[in-house]
């Protein structure tokens, strides 16, 4: 026994006098290296390959920190923060990466780098030095299907790992890992743009991000060239000042800190234009879903759960990217078959069409009770900070549980052009105050509708010769068009109405 216990002590250190000594070549090895100027091509695997005969003496301990882990279905907060704080020491060239990736960044004359795949950086830490390394691997087989939530195919799964020495165990999970997420935050805050998210997939000009594709939001319309009511404009400026700064407020009644606003009106009343200005007042982020993209309840779900707080999620047009009369159409669809059932004509073909029809409907299966859900289940408590905005043309078609207050909090109607939103929208583009023609166009809005986006048409001058005379000119014509044209169509309508009750008459 004892014999034994000395030859595998032994053994053990022979091992380690082995290993040693290929440290200790390797290192001699690598200095002839650099002697020959074959760092380079050698540079990044010899560097590995050191780390890893050093680890064979000491060996790392790792963390992973992976973009999804344990079932979440957010991006984790952890990897954001450890990728910002990556790209930052990459950017001080800390760590001599030697093989990066470049994407556009808030400055555009520069470009923000962060590590390739594969690739690795050292760290300092008082006194420890620690490696990260960008991995990925494939999807998982098992948890999805090939085409997910609506978009591509599913990306390779990334995560960063950590090396690290056993004895600065405590120093690195410990105070390390809270240096890195916390200055990773306050990148995040300092590089913060504003973006404008959809969840239509990606066409090269969009930058992925999980579920959802990006650019920079860069709209220039505010509140101050918003033409509408002064007191209106106030009331939603102030509703959206106390949702900002309501975090308490929403704690303590316990309500989710979130805000629905539906805005209704005529096409070009400025319902898109509001949701920039919104935007810009609030310096929050805009989701725009294209619901007729989402192809489940879950997807939209899961897009929900996918944004960030500080942001306004809007859908445009309501009406028309959900059927809101879904189930009254399929009610009639079943009583033309029972009919037909009756009759005894339902055939092989029919069945037929019915399968390719109900196969066509499978595009978006999102119904009326998951949009619902999405506003004010469960799952919109999920984060804070979200304002939900929903614009239409049709207000009276929407579904009452849609918009009733506590979902869409509040209503806010885009009118046509009134004579202070004319004076206001003449201020902005031509400059003046006052002018001649006001009263005329003051007279014609009075009688005819014209949206502020022809209002506002009409007063951008088209030529370098035209001025705010004439432009005022060309508005007062459009005016008057407009009311020729309305009178026009009004007496045909009366004319049409009178033969309709001729022919009644006859009948
Ligand atoms: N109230 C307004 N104040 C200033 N500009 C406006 C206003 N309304 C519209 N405009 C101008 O008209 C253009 C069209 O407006 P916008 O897209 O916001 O209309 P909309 O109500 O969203 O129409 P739609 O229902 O067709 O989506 C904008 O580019 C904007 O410059
Ligand atoms: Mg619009």
């Amino acid at each position: 026994m004892e014999a034994a216990a000395a030859s595998s002590l032994w053994g053990g250190l022979n091992s380690g006098i082995v290993l040693s000594l290929l440290a200790v070549v390797w290192a001699m090895l690598w200095q002839a290296l650099q002697g020959l100027q074959l760092q380079q091509y050698f540079g990044r695997h010899s560097r590995r390959l050191s780390r890893r005969l050093a680890s064979i003496l000491d060996p790392d301990l790792t963390v992973t920190v992976a973009e999804y882990d344990g079932g979440r279905m957010r991006r984790s907060d952890a990897f954001k923060e450890a990728k910002a704080y990556l790209e930052r020491a990459t950017r001080e060239a800390r760590g001599g990466v030697r093989h990066l990736k470049a994407e556009p960044d808030k400055d555009p004359d520069r470009l923000l780098l962060s590590m390739d795949d594969d690739e690795e950086i050292t760290d300092e830490f008082r006194g420890a030095t620690v490696t990260w390394r960008a991995c990925t691997a494939p999807p998982r087989e098992d948890s999805a299907p090939a085409y997910f939530w609506g978009r591509a195919p599913r990306a390779d799964r990334r995560f960063y790992r950590l090396f690290f020495a056993e004895r600065h165990r405590d120093l690195v999970l410990g105070d390390y890992l809270t240096h890195v997420r916390r200055e990773g935050r306050a990148v995040m805050v300092k590089n913060r743009q504003r973006k404008l998210f959809t969840n239509i997939s990606g066409d090269g000009s969009w930058d992925s991000d999980g579920v959802w594709s990006h650019v920079v939001f860069e709209h220039p319309k505010t509140f101050a060239t918003l033409a509408m009511d002064p007191d209106k404009k106030k009331e939603v400026m102030d509703d959206l000042d106390a949702f900002r700064n309501g975090k308490d407020y929403y704690a303590r009644v316990g309500k989710a800190w979130k805000r629905g606003y539906l805005l209704y009106g005529p096409p070009g009343t400025g319902k898109s234009t509001m949701i920039a200005a919104m935007a810009n007042h609030l310096d929050y982020d805009v989701y725009d879903i294209e619901l007729t993209s989402v192809r489940t309840n879950t997807d939209l779900r899961k897009l929900f759960i996918e944004t960030t707080s500080k942001s306004i999620i809007v859908v445009e047009d309501i009406d028309c990217s959900l059927d809101l009369t879904g189930k009254r159409k399929k009610k009639n669809k079943k009583e033309e078959d029972g009919e037909n059932k009756k009759d005894g004509t339902t055939t092989k073909q029919q069945e037929e069409d019915k399968e390719k029809e109900d196969e066509k409907a499978g595009g978006s299966k999102v119904t009326l009770s998951g949009v619902l859900n999405f506003i004010d289940g469960l799952w919109s408590a999920c984060g804070g900070e979200r304002i939900i905005v929903f614009t239409t043309n049709h207000v009276e078609k929407l579904d009452p549980a849609l918009i009733r207050r506590g979902r869409m909090d509040k209503h806010i109607e885009m009118s046509y052009c009134c004579v202070q939103a004319f004076k206001f929208l003449a201020k902005v583009y031509l400059d003046v105050d006052d002018h001649p023609r006001f009263d005329a166009v003051a007279a014609l809005l009075r009688e005819v509708d014209m949206t502020p986006a022809d209002v506002a048409e009409n007063l951008t001058p088209k030529a370098p010769g035209e001025d705010a005379d004439s432009c005022l000119a060309a508005l007062v014509e459009a005016l008057e068009k407009a009311k020729e044209d309305a009178l026009a169509k009004k007496a045909k309508g009366k004319e049409e109405a009178g033969s309709a009750d001729e022919l009644d008459d006859e009948e």
